[in-house]
C-alpha cells in the first residue's frame, strides 16, 4: 500500500533574519520571518508528509502560537513528523522538494541539503531530491520578497 502527499509553503525575506534551507544555514543577505527558524522548505516538506496520512498539517501539530516553537529548529519538527509516520506503521519512500526563489543559488548546496534531510529522516539520500528555480523575476519570488516551496512525498507499509 502507498500514499502520497503534497506540501506547499511561503516565508517573507527580511533583513536581519539567518537563511535556513533545508535544515543547512546559506551565506545571504536576508533571511526568512517567521516563528520558527522559518524554513520553508522543510515546512513544505513536514505538509507533504503529513498529507500523505490525512495528517492535518505543521501548524496544527506546531502552533506558531505556542512559544515553544519560538525559534525553533525547523530539522526537529521534521524528525517528529516521521516519527508520527512510523509509528502509524509506514515508511518514507521517497520525497522531492522545490524551492523557488530568484536569489541566492542554491545549486552549490543542494548536495548537503539532500544530505541533511536524509539524515533527519533516516532514509537513504537516493530517496531525498532538492531542486531550486527562479520563477524568471515574476510574482513575489521573482521581486525577491520571499521564498516559496513545494514537497511531495511518497510513503509505504513494509
Ligand atoms: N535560487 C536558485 C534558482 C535556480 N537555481 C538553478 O538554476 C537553474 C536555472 O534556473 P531557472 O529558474 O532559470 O530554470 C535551476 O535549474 C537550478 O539548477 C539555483 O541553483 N538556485
Ligand atoms: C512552523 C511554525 C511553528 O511554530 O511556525 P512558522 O515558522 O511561522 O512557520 P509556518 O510555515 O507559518 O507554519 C507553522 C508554524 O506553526
Amino acid at each position: 500500500m502507498f500514499r502520497i502527499g503534497q506540501g506547499y509553503d511561503v516565508h517573507k525575506l527580511v533583513e536581519d533574519r539567518e537563511l535556513w534551507i533545508c535544515g543547512i544555514k546559506l551565506p545571504h543577505t536576508h533571511g526568512l520571518l517567521g516563528h520558527s527558524d522559518a524554513d520553508v522548505a522543510i515546512h513544505a516538506l513536514c505538509d507533504a508528509l503529513l498529507g500523505a496520512l490525512a495528517l492535518r498539517d505543521i501548524g496544527y501539530h506546531f502552533p506558531d502560537t505556542d512559544p515553544k516553537y519560538k525559534g525553533a529548529d525547523s530539522k526537529l519538527l521534521l524528525k517528529e513528523v516521521c516519527r508520527m509516520i512510523r509509528e502509524r506503521g509506514w515508511e518514507i519512500g521517497n520525497v522531492d522538494v522545490t524551492i523557488m526563489a530568484e536569489a541566492p543559488k542554491f545549486k552549490p548546496h543542494i548536495d548537503e541539503m539532500r544530505q541533511c534531510l536524509a539524515d533527519v529522516m533516516n532514509v537513504a539520500v537516493d530517496a531525498v531530491s532538492v531542486k531550486a528555480t527562479t520563477t524568471e523575476k515574476l510574482g513575489f519570488t521573482g521581486r525577491k520578497e520571499g521564498i516559496a516551496s513545494t514537497a511531495v512525498a511518497l510513503i509505504y507499509e513494509p
